[in-house]
């Protein structure tokens, strides 16, 4: 499917790469922090990156999910602020990432270094219908280890 994006940062495209599928079977985008000037984060700062770009996904049964790049948050501590950013189909604004140092030691973003990744996905709106009961099922309300352990 087509995305529509839009550049705010003329260095994306130029002197920084656009986000890719880095393979054939990537699920997700790469985004890059378009800070003007390499960033350093103390263990436990969060700061707003922008990317540099926007996005329209403009179906509503389509959404946008920012998450961690695993090697940054395993081996570096670098998260979301947020823990999963979800981007609505309507939203037209600058892509942004909130990036926590959740480790122990600081680290310095780059300019144009890839801090997370926009993976598109189904969505469906359901209508809400307000029931007093449900029919029943075979676990019903248990939940939250009720099935044991093993
Ligand atoms: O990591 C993120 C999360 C959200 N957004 C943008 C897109 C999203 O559509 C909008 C609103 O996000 P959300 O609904 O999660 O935040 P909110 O705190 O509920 O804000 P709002 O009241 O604007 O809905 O902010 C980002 O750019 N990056
Ligand atoms: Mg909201």
């Amino acid at each position: 499917m087509k995305l529509q994006y839009r550049v705010l940062d003329t260095r994306l495209g130029d002197s920084i790469a656009l986000p890719h599928y880095a393979t054939d079977g990537s699920a997700g985008l790469d985004l890059r922090a378009m800070v003007k000037a390499p960033l350093t984060l103390a263990p436990g700062q969060t700061e707003l990156l922008p990317t540099g770009m926007a996005i329209h996904i403009s179906d509503p049964g389509y959404a946008g999910m920012i998450l961690p790049r695993s090697g940054l948050g395993h081996k570096h501590g670098i998260v979301l602020g947020n823990l999963v950013g979800l981007i609505d189909s309507d939203y037209q604004g600058e892509l942004m990432v909130s990036c926590w140092n959740r480790g122990q030691q600081a680290f310095t973003i780059e300019p144009g270094e890839r801090i997370a990744q926009l993976v598109i996905v189904p969505v469906m709106q359901v209508q809400l219908e307000q029931v007093d009961r449900f029919d029943s099922s075979e676990r019903g309300d248990g939940g939250f280890g009720h099935s044991g352990r093993h």
